[in-house]
C-alpha cells in the first residue's frame, strides 16, 4: 500500500471539500496584464495575487504555464516562484501544477526535476512521454509529486502523431496503458487530454481506470464541459482536473468566471 500522500489525494481532498473541479490557468502573459497591473513592481505577481483572491473558493488547482513567466526574463522566473510560495502560505490545501511539459536524458530531466519540484515546490508538473520512461524517471521517482503526461493534446495537429494507428490503436491509447500499467508504480501519474476531443475519454477511461487526467482546453479553445463529464468522471464521481486560463483570467470579472464554470461542471457530476 502507497503511505505517501500523493498530488491526486491532495487534489481530490481539495475538491471535495470546495466542491469543485475546476483548475486555474494562471498563464499570466505579461503583454495581456490590464494597465494597474503591468505598472506595478513586480506585475505577474500582483496579477496572480487578485486573480487567486477573486478566484480561490471556487478552484481546486492552480496551473501556472512557465512559458510566459519565462517569456518575461528573470523577474518572470521569480514571480512565478513567488507565487507558488504565496499559494502555498495562503492556500495550502490547493494543488499547485506547473505547466512546462518537460521530458529529456537522465541527467537534463533530474535538473528539471529539481527545479521544479524540489527549489520551486510545485506539487505536481506537466510532462512529455516522447523520449520513453528512462527520460522521466527522475520525476516518476518523486512519489508526492504528480506526473500529469500528455496523452492526447487539445490542438488542432495533436492527430498528426497522436492518432497514428500502431498494431491497430491509436498511438495515444499506447501512451495511456503503458503509463497506467508500467509507470505508475509510485501512483504519481496522470494524464492530459484536451477538453476539444471529450469523445475519447470513454475509451481512455477503459485502459486507465480511475486516474486522475487533466483536461485543458475549455474556455477560449471551445472544450465541451459537458461531454467531458458525460465520459471522463471516475467511478468516485471525481479523477478530472478542468483547466481554463484566458475565459477566466482576462474576464472582465474572474471570480465569476471560475464560479460559473464550476456551476456548470456541478450541473453534469
Ligand atoms: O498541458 C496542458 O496544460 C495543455 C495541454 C493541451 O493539450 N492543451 C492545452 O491547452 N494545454 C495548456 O492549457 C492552457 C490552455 O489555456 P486556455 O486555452 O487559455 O484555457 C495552456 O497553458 C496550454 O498550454
Amino acid at each position: 500500500m502507497n503511505l505517501t500522500m500523493t498530488a491526486t489525494d491532495k487534489y481530490d481532498i481539495r475538491a471535495r471539500e470546495s466542491n469543485s473541479l475546476v483548475c486555474v490557468g494562471l498563464d499570466s502573459d505579461i503583454s495581456r496584464l490590464p494597465e494597474p497591473f503591468k505598472s506595478a513592481d513586480n506585475p505577474q505577481l500582483a496579477f496572480n495575487q487578485y486573480i487567486i483572491k477573486q478566484t480561490h473558493p471556487y478552484t481546486a488547482a492552480y496551473k501556472l504555464n512557465s512559458a510566459f513567466y519565462e517569456a518575461a526574463g528573470v523577474q518572470g522566473w521569480v514571480a512565478m516562484a513567488q507565487t507558488v510560495r504565496y499559494l502555498h502560505e495562503n492556500h495550502p490545501t490547493i494543488l499547485v501544477i506547473c505547466d512546462a511539459k518537460r521530458g529529456d536524458l537522465g541527467n537534463t530531466s533530474e535538473a528539471y526535476a529539481q527545479s521544479i519540484l524540489d527549489n520551486m515546490d510545485f506539487d505536481a508538473v506537466t510532462l512529455n512521454p516522447y523520449q520513453g520512461k528512462d527520460a522521466l524517471e527522475p520525476f516518476l521517482s518523486r512519489p508526492e509529486k504528480g506526473c500529469i503526461i500528455l496523452c492526447r493534446t487539445s490542438n488542432p495537429g495533436a492527430d498528426e502523431f497522436q492518432e497514428l494507428m500502431v498494431e491497430g490503436k491509436p498511438l495515444w491509447q499506447h501512451v495511456a496503458a503503458t503509463i497506467s500499467q508500467n509507470w505508475n508504480e509510485n501512483e504519481n501519474c496522470m494524464l492530459v487530454i484536451g477538453a476539444t476531443v471529450p469523445e475519447v475519454l470513454g475509451d481512455l477511461r477503459k485502459i486507465v481506470g480511475d486516474m486522475t487526467l487533466l483536461i485543458p482546453g475549455v474556455g477560449a479553445q471551445g472544450g465541451d464541459v459537458p461531454e467531458t463529464l458525460r465520459h471522463g468522471l471516475n467511478s468516485e464521481g471525481l479523477g478530472l482536473i478542468i483547466s481554463a486560463s484566458r475565459s477566466i483570467i482576462f474576464s472582465d470579472d474572474p471570480g465569476q468566471a471560475a464560479h460559473d464554470l464550476q456551476e456548470l461542471i456541478n450541473q453534469y457530476r
